[in-house]
């Protein structure tokens, strides 16, 4: 079926879905977690570097050394956060937890160092401005997790200057102000980013649909089968030695219901019954493809024959009992015929293709037309069965 278009959340600047999110964050994590490196990188460099300004304020004390062994130690995390990145770098969550514990232990450790310099209090506002901004924009993160963090710090910062009185009342509302304008920017840049990120996959999204999917019947088309569908499947279940069906099915004498009611007939027609099959079939794990004209293909993993006649006797039964209703009050009923070809769970070591398993498929539907229509024909594949019809 057509997915509907996700919802992007514009507060949040996620999708509202949170298994679209989880999609669209493993199709970026590789670029995620490599901007993430630099970032933690570069936050070590930086929180290295500015142990010169402690040693020029505090002079070579025991205050200054501590001060450099936070630094150090900020520096050690973020560099176990790359090489945790490394152990796991398909991890979405694992990403996520090593922005925030770096960020959050940065910030931290950077209120400890200004606490201990009341005297630079102008120059640490500055400095806090620009890791505001680095935090909503420069380190790859969930935006309600940075916000978060950008507004914590900033808060407890306000509140230290409070406490100590460092800053006289103008000096005080230009840095709060300041603060405000960088959590401002910040958020408005990563929520830009992120939202025009989604959008963009979301485009990506419905293009796929577009390339994928037959636009009359919403079901996979056959180049779905050329991307190697029912390989991937045949080889699910060679490996864990389970069973693999697939069904053909074709609706019976449709050619005439285009010459009696006209295509436009014959397309409703098409549709609802492709309704059927998609109903019917297991959402996301079975495959309904639009393999011909009025043909159609199901893959069902994990059914052995049994289960797959079966279904595809309740989808003949169904079909013949819903119909479609046409303009006018015209009502038309068809029937349909099914071929069925299964892959047992004995058959690991089978070396077929997924041509055979197709053909072996049609030659059950040759079976069913031949045997009168609407009924359904299937049998255990053998690699001989193809030949069975020629
Ligand atoms: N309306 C409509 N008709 C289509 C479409 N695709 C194929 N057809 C028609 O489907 C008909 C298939 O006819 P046949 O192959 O003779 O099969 P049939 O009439 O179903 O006969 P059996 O399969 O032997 O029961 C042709 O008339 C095609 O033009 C489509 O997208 N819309």
């Amino acid at each position: 079926m057509i997915a509907p278009t996700p919802v992007i959340d514009s507060q949040r600047a996620e999708f509202a879905d949170a298994a679209v999110e989880t999609r669209f964050n493993q199709h970026h994590i590789v670029r995620r977690v490599a901007q993430l490196n630099v970032s933690l990188l570069f936050c070590v460099a930086f929180y290295l570097a500015f142990a010169a300004t402690d040693l020029t304020t505090l002079g070579t004390t025991t205050t200054a050394f501590l001060l450099l062994t936070a630094r150090v130690m900020v520096a050690l995390l973020a560099v176990a956060g790359c090489i945790v990145l490394r152990q796991r770098r398909d991890s979405v969550p694992t990403a996520i937890a090593v922005a925030c514990t770096v960020e959050a232990v940065g910030m931290a450790v950077f209120m400890v160092l200004c606490w201990f310099q009341p005297d630079a209090t102008a120059w640490n506002a500055l400095s806090l401005d620009l890791m505001v901004v680095a935090i909503y924009i420069n380190v790859p993160n969930r935006l309600v997790y940075a916000t978060l963090i950008a507004l914590a710090s900033s808060a407890a910062f306000t509140a230290m200057v409070l406490v100590q009185q460092t800053l006289g009342t103008d000096d005080m509302v230009a840095m709060v102000l300041l603060l405000m304008l960088a959590n401002a920017l910040g958020y408005i840049g990563a929520r830009r980013y992120h939202l025009a990120q989604r959008e963009a996959f979301r485009s990506a999204l419905a293009l796929q649909q577009l390339a994928d999917r037959d636009p009359l019947t919403g079901c996979f088309n056959r180049r779905v089968l050329q991307k190697g569908v029912l390989e991937a499947e045949i080889t699910r279940a060679r490996r864990y030695g389970t069973s693999l069906s697939v069904v053909l099915c074709d609706i019976d004498h449709f050619k005439r219901i285009n010459d009696s009611h006209g295509h436009g007939a014959g397309d409703q027609v098409l549709a609802d019954f492709a309704v059927l099959l998609l109903a019917m079939t297991r959402d996301a794990v079975d495959s309904v493809i639009r393999y011909g004209g009025e043909e159609f293909l199901l893959i069902l993993p994990e059914t052995e024959l049994d289960g797959a006649i079966k279904l595809a006797e309740r989808i003949r039964l169904a079909a013949a009992d819903t119909g479609t209703q046409l303009e006018r009050g015209r009502h038309v009923t068809v029937t349909a015929s099914f071929g069925v070809a299964t892959i047992g769970p004995g058959q690991m070591h089978w070396q077929g293709t997924a041509a055979d398993l197709i053909d072996a498929a049609d030659t059950q539907l040759y079976r069913a037309k031949e045997g009168g229509r609407n009924c359904v024909r299937g049998m255990p594949f053998r690699p001989s069965a193809v030949q069975a019809r020629a």
